[in-house]
């Protein structure tokens, strides 16, 4: 599945991201840092440092505005989270088709995440640069998305993905992934839709008892996919 959520940063929170990004002393490095095998021959970009002081005072703000996101946490259902991380692409850059590792270490303390949902939060306004979609070949087709600043894509990690080259301006992105409570895609994305359905049911004012068994069944679907 891959979802657009919009407004995940407000104007107060992408400003403070913006300012320290932009700031003369961040920490940018050649994406290649982090790349596999695989990502480094197609990967031309750069990323802040992910263990420098701008990193973490960034992935803060993000974290925060995650955590009080209900459609972030509908649909990904988080359990760990990668620190998020922040790229810029200037004119000439591109990240070619690849796939995401399916484990990552924990920059922090090493601990191993599996990536099941990976996530790109657009930083910077689409008319300020030309180029810079993100393309996901997914198993109904091929998307193409280009967001506004302070809108998130989240779409499944194991899908052959690329960003295309930038032709005018600079694309200022945040990117992370999310180990799902629920493994399996298709079972994150009922619990997904039945807790949409459960929301409008709520939102309609829907005869109470009804509403409380399909929140139970929910609970009960969760408490069967679920690992923790
Ligand atoms: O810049 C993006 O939107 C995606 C970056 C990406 O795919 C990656 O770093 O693996
Ligand atoms: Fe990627």
């Amino acid at each position: 599945m891959m979802l657009v959520v919009p407004g995940v940063l407000d104007a107060a929170a992408l400003a403070e991201v913006r300012s320290l990004l932009d700031a003369p002393g961040a920490e940018w490095v050649d994406g290649r840092a982090t790349a596999g095998h695989q990502g480094e021959r197609v990967k031309a970009n750069q990323q802040i440092e992910e263990r420098s002081p701008t990193a973490a005072r960034c992935q803060r703000i993000v974290a925060a505005a995650l955590e009080r996101h209900p459609t972030f946490i509908s649909a990904a259902l988080p359990n760990l989270l990668y620190p998020p991380m922040f790229n810029r692409y200037a004119k000439g850059m591109e990240f070619g088709a690849h796939v995401d590792g399916g484990v990552r270490l924990h920059p922090h303390d090493g601990r191993k995440l599996r990536t099941d949902v990976s996530a790109t939060l657009f930083l910077a306004d689409p008319g300020s640069y030309d180029g810079g979609e993100l393309v996901v070949e997914g198993p109904s087709g091929v998307s193409s998305v280009k967001l506004p600043a302070g809108d998130m894509v989240l779409y499944p990690a194991s899908t052959v993905h690329r960003v295309t080259a930038i032709t005018r301006g600079v694309r200022l992105a945040c990117f992370f992934w999310v180990q799902s409570l629920v493994r399996d895609a298709g079972d994150r994305q009922m619990l997904y839709e039945l807790d949409g359905t459960i929301q409008r049911l709520a939102a309609a004012g829907a005869e109470e008892a009804a509403r409380l068994q399909l929140v139970g069944l929910y609970h009960n679907l969760l408490r069967k996919w679920s690992d923790t």
